[in-house]
């Protein structure tokens, strides 16, 4: 049973999801500006299933290659520059995916043209744009098109359940940690991640997940009055500041084999002292709690909750040992009525679309988003960790609307 929910998984999340013959009348059309790697990955398979969303147009640089892609995945429409994609009337919403440092210009030009825009990450090039996007007029209008930064892992139930496991814990934090590895040899010479004018670097890309994930994780043990998130004001700092955030490189040939990880260490906390002839007996519980391959959890991945526990007399530690307890989160937890509609095969690009369509359209949805403010946050942190490591943000794109 287990192989077999195993198989299904992947080969409905990630290989051929069962595709919807027939689209609701107002299904969402996207149109993808530009023909990239990802787009398959984040869009098309993930708008098979999806009843509400039509993949009907692309926009390349070159008109060979953007026909070439629309006939690969059966994209009706080709536009022959991305102008006249966001121009098209027929387009409510656009996917972006082009290097970095393009992400400002056409999410803006998009909004401008009135249409959704689901941006890659990182939003933006750096912070200046960053907030120039989000605090646009264009953006901020109250019918305002959806603007969303697309940090997929974060709506798959797999991270919620991570998050809800850090909130239920008590106590406070002691370290938070996460790991992203990306062999060196998957990437050509040439890949837009390794050109600072294309607004690459290994921080603007694999490790701004890291970035979002050790945010999400210190932003769940913290509530405040009003609810309201709380954000990171994270930087590089590795004598002693916290949060600190480690150099990150790219990796050299292949690594040995590392899982995306993201892992919260809590402070001891004493939960029982007792008296034992006299003598004081105090009981600490230290909890880690860790999330495997919270960036592709429809395949697989495991939350650990560790306990270790120590008797303490005195000074001494009289008494240790472990308590571990594994969780997985294909789906919302039964009786949770998200668990209806979302599918145990949705990989996380799946569950991103499910609720950027749910905000185009106004629904409810899963309640999982990420705001401007989270987006902007994310890019200061960036920044500033560039500043701390003696390297520069980078550059801000001269477009102005
Ligand atoms: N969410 C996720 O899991 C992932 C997200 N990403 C993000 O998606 C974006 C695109 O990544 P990926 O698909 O790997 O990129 P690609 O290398 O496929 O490039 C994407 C598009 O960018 C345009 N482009 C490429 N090189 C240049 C250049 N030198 N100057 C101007 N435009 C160029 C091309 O558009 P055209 O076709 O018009 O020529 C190309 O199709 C990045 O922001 C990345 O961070 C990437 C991978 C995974
Ligand atoms: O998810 C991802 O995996 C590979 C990276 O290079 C990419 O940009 C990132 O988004």
């Amino acid at each position: 049973m287990l192989l077999f929910d195993f198989l299904t998984r992947v080969y409905y999340g990630v290989v051929s999801p069962p595709t919807i013959p027939k689209k609701e009348d107002d299904a969402i059309r996207i149109g993808l500006i530009g023909a990239s790697n990802i787009a398959p990955f984040a869009v098309i398979t993930p708008a098979k299933s999806h009843p509400g969303v039509i993949v009907a147009a692309i926009a390349a640089r070159e008109s060979n290659r953007a026909r070439e892609y629309a006939q690969k995945y059966n994209i009706p429409i080709v536009h022959p520059s991305y102008e006249a994609l966001i121009d098209d009337p027929s387009i409510d919403a656009v996917y972006i995916a082009l290097p970095n440092s393009h992400h400002f210009e056409w999410s803006l030009r998009a909004v401008q043209a009135g249409k959704h825009v689901l941006l890659e990450k990182p939003c933006c090039s750096n912070a200046t744009e960053a907030k120039m996007l989000f605090n646009h007029p264009l953006v901020t209008a109250p019918n305002a098109p959806v603007l969303l930064e697309a940090f997929h892992y974060q709506f798959h139930p797999a991270w919620q359940a991570f998050l809800g496991e850090i909130r239920q814990s008590p106590g406070a934090i002691e370290s938070v940690f996460s790991q992203f590895y990306l062999p060196r040899l998957l990437l050509g010479r040439d890949d837009i991640r390794f050109h600072y004018s294309l607004a690459g670097g290994c921080l603007m890309d694999v490790a701004t997940y890291c970035i979002s994930a050790i945010d999400e994780a210190v932003v769940a043990t913290f509530v405040t009055p009003d609810s309201q998130r709380v954000r990171v004001q994270g930087d590089m700092s590795t004598a002693g500041g916290w949060p600190s955030f480690l150099p990150a490189s790219w990796t050299k040939g292949i690594p040995s084999l590392r899982w995306p990880k993201s892992e919260v260490v809590f402070k001891p906390v004493l939960v029982e002292t007792t008296d034992q002839n006299g003598v004081q007996l105090q009981h600490f519980v230290t909890r880690t709690i860790t999330i495997w391959n919270h960036m592709l959890p429809v395949l697989y991945h495991r939350i650990d909750t560790s306990d270790f526990h120590t008797l303490h007399r005195e000074e001494e530690i009289v008494k240790s040992w472990s308590e571990v307890s594994y969780k997985k989160a294909y789906n919302w937890p039964e009786a949770d009525e998200r668990a209806v509609f979302y599918k145990d095969w949705w990989s996380t690009y799946r569950c991103q679309l499910e609720e950027f369509v749910n905000r185009v359209k106004g629904r409810k949805g899963s309640g999982i988003w990420i705001d401007g403010d989270e987006s902007i946050a994310q890019m200061e942190t960036i920044d500033r960790t560039y500043e701390k490591a003696g390297l520069m943000p980078r550059p801000t794109s001269s477009f102005e609307i």
